[in-house]
């Protein structure tokens, strides 16, 4: 089958990559010349793990190309994809204005009948617009635009294998044919697929988006009490994972989530409520504690030294999560200006996201391009983000080359033991302080 996709972000270029894939002739559109003319040479635009591969295989094959013109995308396609952007706007409701660009565009290209199927996070409601957007720009003609939802549910850093492997593809149509063609394009992967009206099919996106953040909220409360209690979250996420009502998954405590989708789409799904008469409660507090969770690293430096003004600090991680480049929301950047607020001096060292956080943090930030260098000399170290180079890392690195040896760990990628044994002094979420063996005459703060 033919199928184009409007928009190469994350969501775009993997419709794009995997439906090629699959055997499918696809081209992608997007408006953005540069990346259009990267991707042509089969370079992608965003670091993930298995993508580059995979882009140029399909590239070679013919079965995958990238145009910014929507006559040459949309001409004989079975389906168009709409993958654009729906960031926050300043209301905090989801910004359709690219959706609707694309809509116009898909609207004034095609020359026949058309399905299109609307993989961007759009407000519950938004398809029967879609239809309208398109049907308008076709009223002089005798074709006529079925729309169908099929959300994403990728993780960034990931994206290969939630593609592949997804634990479901949602279909919403209220055209059984239009559903029918979206589900024949994905038979060849043999997932579990679930047809549902297009408005539930919208709200299962949010609804999924919400309550991944609401379980990350919760873990972090209960983190927040064990510190106080004396509990390890470690043990408590491990031993409420087994339920398997509950699940394991999404239980890291830490410093809060980012990306670019829970943050906005609990925000927007709060606004749909609102604009219902509705007030979604549990949602206030499942922001309020990610607000409060990415100031808890800060909070326990000030505890521990008074004042961080004039320390040198190191940042482990910029990106919101490993694996990806991806910085927006991402907690590094509300911590680091936090850091900078209250006098520090801050360095920094990414795996991956450096070239992308130049553009975002205040250039007093020193960008380091190597884990040990970053760490030289500082007053105390704060792991931001769960990278596994981070993981790898010798712990003994923190005593040798920071000043006093202090790790202040963010995502609890380390465990006590481990803090322990290469004699740190070792602050997580949720779990007991580890201080290096008290030597005799010496207390924690003088070692
Ligand atoms: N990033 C992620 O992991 C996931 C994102 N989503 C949703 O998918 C949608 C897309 O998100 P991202 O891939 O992160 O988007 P993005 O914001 O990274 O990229 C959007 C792309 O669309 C292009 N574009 C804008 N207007 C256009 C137009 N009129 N025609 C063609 N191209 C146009 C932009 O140039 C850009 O390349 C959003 O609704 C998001 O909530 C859903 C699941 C996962
Ligand atoms: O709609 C989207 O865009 C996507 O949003 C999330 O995916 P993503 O943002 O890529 O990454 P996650 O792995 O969900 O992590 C999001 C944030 O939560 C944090 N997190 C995650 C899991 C956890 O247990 N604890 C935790 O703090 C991560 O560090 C990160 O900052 C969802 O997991 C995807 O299913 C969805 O498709």
């Amino acid at each position: 089958m033919k199928a184009a996709v409007a928009g190469t972000g994350y969501v775009g270029l993997f419709t794009g990559v995997i439906l090629s894939e699959l055997g499918h002739s696809v081209i992608c559109i997007d408006t953005d010349r540069g990346k259009v003319a990267l991707m042509d040479m089969g370079q992608p635009p965003i670091h993930e793990p298995g993508l580059a591969p995979m882009m140029k295989k399909n590239l070679e094959a013919g079965r995958l190309c990238f145009t910014t013109d929507y006559e040459e995308g949309c001409k004989g396609a079975d389906a168009i994809f709409i993958a654009v952007g729906t960031p926050e706007d300043k209301n905090g409701r989801a910004d359709l204005r690219f959706v609707r660009e694309a809509c116009m565009s898909i609207g004034r290209a095609v020359t026949s009948d058309v399905t299109v199927v609307t993989k961007s996070t759009v407000p519950v409601g938004t398809n029967d617009l879609i239809k309208d957007w398109i049907n308008f720009e076709l009223r002089d003609s005798s074709f006529e635009a079925s729309v169908v939802s099929n959300p994403e549910f990728l993780r960034q850093g990931s994206a290969v294998h939630d593609s592949l492997y997804a634990d479901r593809v949602i279909i919403g149509a209220d055209d059984q044919n239009a559903g029918d063609l979206v589900e024949a394009l994905y038979f060849p992967l043999n997932l579990p697929v679930i047809r549902t009206d297009i408005r539930s099919a919208e709200m299962i996106k949010y609804a999924s988006n919400a309550f991944l953040a609401m379980k990350i909220s919760f873990i972090n409360e209960i983190a927040q009490l064990s510190e106080r209690i004396g509990a390890d979250v470690e043990e408590v996420a491990a031993g409420m994972g087994k339920d398997e009502r509950i699940g394991s998954r999404f239980l890291q405590a830490g410093i809060g989530y980012g990306g670019s989708c829970f943050p906005k789409d609990t925000k927007a799904l709060k606004g749909m409520a609102g604009d219902m008469g509705y007030s979604f409660k549990l949602l206030d507090a499942v922001e309020q504690v990610n607000m409060q969770q990415q100031t808890v690293l800060v909070e326990k430096a000030l505890n521990r030294f008074g004042s961080v003004d004039g320390l040198r600090v190191t940042v482990l991680g910029l990106s919101f999560k490993p694996n990806t480049d991806d910085m927006r929301e991402a907690p590094s950047v509300v911590i680091i200006n936090q850091l900078l607020a209250l006098g520090a001096h801050v360095s920094a060292y990414d795996p991956a996201a450096a070239a992308k956080a130049k553009n975002i943090l205040p250039s007093s930030v020193r960008l380091v391009h190597e884990l040990e260098l970053s760490l030289y000399n500082s007053d105390f170290v704060f792991l931001v983000t769960d990278w596994a180079e981070f993981k790898r890392m010798d712990l003994r690195k923190v005593k040798w080359y920071t000043k006093q040896g202090i790790l202040f760990d963010g995502r609890n990628i380390f465990s006590s033991e481990e803090a322990r044994q290469a004699g740190i002094e070792y602050h997580s979420i949720g779990r007991p302080v580890i201080y290096p063996q008290i030597v005799r005459g010496q207390t924690p703060h003088n070692l």
